[in-house]
């Protein structure tokens, strides 16, 4: 046995996640983003990994943006910044590039993923996982590193009483030249190369499913269930001790549950561009604006008036000075001012040498060039200080806000001829429904104007979107789904309204299960309750899909749901700052008849009342088609779930719309 080599930190481990199989058994669907309690499989390996290393990698060799984005994904609640990257799962004459670099998607078997793993990996040590294993165990590396230690092993393999995980392993990075050889000399096998280093094999005894995978649809299903008994019964149970919040279909969600759900799966555009200042209202600032200046640059007069020396004011006496010249905004006065001397000074000039107060000029009796300052005025009055507003290294504006006129103001008043913003989302829109209408067709018996589509289409114009009017979809199923795919490559984010209850349209929710990953959910609001999110995916590999965000049908539940879920989740996904909807208090007033229920959003009228708090009164026509009352609203006025009877004067909270009018 070789001797002991030195302990290994976490932080020398680069772990990978080995997801470039063929699914073969799987119909050739893209194993690692299979579902498995409701997220992708390669989200759930990261997410076990990532504690046990230092940088991560997944080596995939199709869906490159998507593997990206379901990493970062699942390192998104995790401290601290971490790197990963995907890179091609290729043989080392591909591997290792940027997974941009490589064109068509090749199976060269794990071997492959290993060595592009070991090219990008730039810690001493690899760990590499499968990515179809969700439940691997979460002290797997630490025992393969005590045990490379323990052995001074360049290679050390989990086994359990079924026998050798061969892609459960950790590597000193020094095999990678003998991987290389291996694979040149056509050697593909995992085992036969493991073979050939110092290895040690790390027994896990019986590690219950720690170490299952899933080949096909069925074997996953089943893995799902045993995960879902709980971790008594599959081994290597997250480290909290829990199994992982399974998202299943037609789940009951509070608001908050599903808002708060959404936002989870929400990844921002990382993509950033310049923009003039004055073009950039509304944009979301990708880096801190940091002051260069001070702001005021020098003390100044906050009046029009006399700069005086506070040391001639006398406490209780009027005092007296002598006009020696004049300061004006952008023309200082250049002299010295002396003792029983004073400048005519104008709002905005430099305060002279000497001076440090400004009498205001109608506070002022002058006789030629004799001023008298009445006894009030104090030393230190009417001046700015340099610096007051903002200091030369202060942070102006933080990355994530979304520049306000204000924000614009403050970057021009720095100089900043252009700030760097995230770029503009992408978001498709279309409806669906055989019963709608486009302006100008002729009515036909039982159809309807198609209003959710302008609608919402503006609602994201106000949000800074660009938009892509996909029309209306017929229910077509082929013509809908060549639509979702087509959205998918073009936009990051498709929202559709209409078909997502559990009415005659369950063909829209066949499409999308087939073109995307979508979950619906039932949400505890009035209006509102159908929702469907997910992932859409487009025709061919590396494109990252867009989220698809489904709204009912029903118009005022469509904006409604747009505002209270979708929007804050677009602004996440522009990048924005937390950006919770801003409810404020209101009284209402009107008692109102209610049974206790879904939480409820009323169309209101928000106006200040006679002691100048603001009170919301419902207007008349709350049903859920009913699109009318919404534009005669300002605010939604909230009504929290299980409340009963509102009695006149009762203290809510409100979502303004638009400012009041
Ligand atoms: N048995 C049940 N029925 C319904 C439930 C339920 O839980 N059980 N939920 C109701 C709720 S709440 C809503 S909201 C709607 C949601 O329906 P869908 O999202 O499936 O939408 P559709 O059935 O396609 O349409 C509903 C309604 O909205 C009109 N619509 C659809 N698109 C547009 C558009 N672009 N512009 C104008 N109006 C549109 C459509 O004509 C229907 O009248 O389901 C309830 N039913
Ligand atoms: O979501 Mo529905 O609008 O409650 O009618
Ligand atoms: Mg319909």
């Amino acid at each position: 046995m070789a001797e002991p080599g030195p302990p290994i930190a976490a932080a020398d481990i680069t772990g990978l996640v080995l997801a470039g199989g063929m699914g073969r058994r799987m119909g050739g669907a893209d194993k690692g983003l299979q579902l498995f309690l409701g997220r992708p499989l390669a989200a759930h390996a990261v997410e076990r990994l990532a504690p046990q290393v230092g940088p991560l990698l997944i080596s995939a060799n199709r869906n490159h943006g998507e593997y990206r984005r379901v990493g970062m994904q699942a390192l998104a609640d995790a401290p601290g910044h971490r790197r990963l990257e995907v890179v091609a799962d290729a043989l080392p004459e591909h591997g290792g590039l940027p997974a941009a670099a490589v064109a068509a998607p090749r199976y060269d078997g794990p071997l492959a993923g290993i060595a592009a793993g070991l090219a990008a990996a730039r810690t001493p040590w690899l760990a590499c996982v499968p990515c179809d294993s969700p439940l691997l165990p979460p002290d797997l590396v630490a025992r393969l590193a005590a045990a490379a230690t323990a052995h001074g092993a360049q290679l050390a393999v989990a086994r359990c009483s079924q026998g050798r995980h061969p892609v459960f392993a950790l590597m000193s990075a020094a095999v990678a030249p003998s991987l290389r050889a291996f694979l040149a000399a056509g050697g593909r096998r995992v085992r036969a190369w493991q073979d050939t280093l110092r290895t040690v094999e790390v027994d896990f005894g019986d590690a219950g499913h720690a170490f299952d995978n899933a080949n096909t649809a069925a074997e996953l299903r089943e893995l799902a269930t045993l995960a879902e008994r709980g971790p008594a019964r599959a081994c290597g149970p997250r480290q909290d001790g829990s199994a992982p919040s399974p998202r299943r279909q037609n789940t009951a969600l509070t608001v908050d549950e599903a808002r708060a759900a959404l936002l989870s799966g929400i990844v921002p555009v990382d993509e950033v561009e310049r923009v003039p200042a004055a073009a950039a209202l509304g944009r979301i600032l990708a880096a801190d604006l940091v002051s260069p200046i001070d702001v005021p640059a020098q003390d100044n007069a906050a009046m029009d008036g006399y700069a005086l020396r506070g040391a001639d004011l006398a406490p209780g006496r009027d005092a007296e000075a002598t006009v020696i010249g004049t300061a004006l905004a952008g023309h200082p006065y250049a002299g010295p001012v002396g003792p029983g001397q004073a400048v005519r000074i104008m709002t905005g000039a430099v305060m002279p040498d000497g001076c440090d107060t400004v009498a205001a000029q109608e506070t002022v009796r002058r006789d030629g060039d004799r001023i008298v300052v009445p006894a009030d005025v104090r030393a230190g009055q009417n001046r700015r200080l340099r610096g007051e507003d903002l200091r030369a290294g202060q942070v102006a504006l933080r990355a994530g806000r979304r520049l306000s006129p204000a924000d614009i103001g403050v970057s021009a008043s720095l100089g900043a001829p252009a700030l760097t913003v995230r770029r503009r989302l992408r978001v498709a829109v279309f409806s669906t429904g055989d019963e709608l209408l486009l302006p100008g067709d002729p009515p036909r018996p039982g159809a309807i104007h198609d209003s959710n589509r302008p609608a919402l289409l503006a609602a994201l114009q106000d949000l800074g979107a660009d938009t892509i009017d996909m029309g209306v979809l017929r229910d077509v199923p082929d013509a809908l789904e060549a639509a979702l795919v087509e959205a998918a490559g073009r936009a990051d984010a498709v929202l559709t309204s209409g078909g997502v209850s559990v009415g005659d349209a369950d063909f829209v929710r066949d499409v999308l299960a087939r073109r995307g990953r979508i979950d619906f959910w039932k949400v505890e609001m009035k209006p509102g309750r159908p929702l469907a999110f997910g992932r859409l995916y487009p025709a061919g590999p590396d494109r990252a899909g867009a989220y698809l965000f489904g709204l009912p049908g029903n118009p005022v539940a469509a904006l409604v749901s747009f505002q209270v879920m979708v929007r804050p989740a677009l602004l996440k996904l522009a990048g924005a700052a937390d950006a919770p909807p801003a409810f404020i208090a209101a009284r209402c007033t009107r008692t109102l008849r209610r049974k206790p229920g879904r939480e409820e959003y009323l169309r209101a009228v928000a106006a200040p009342g006679a002691d100048g708090m603001l009170e919301a009164t419902p207007v008349a026509g709350q049903g859920s088609a009913m699109l009318f009352s919404l534009s005669q609203a300002n605010c939604l006025l909230r009504l929290p779930a299980g409340h009963g009877d509102v009695a006149a004067g009762e203290r809510l909270q409100i979502l303004l719309l638009d400012s009041l009018r």
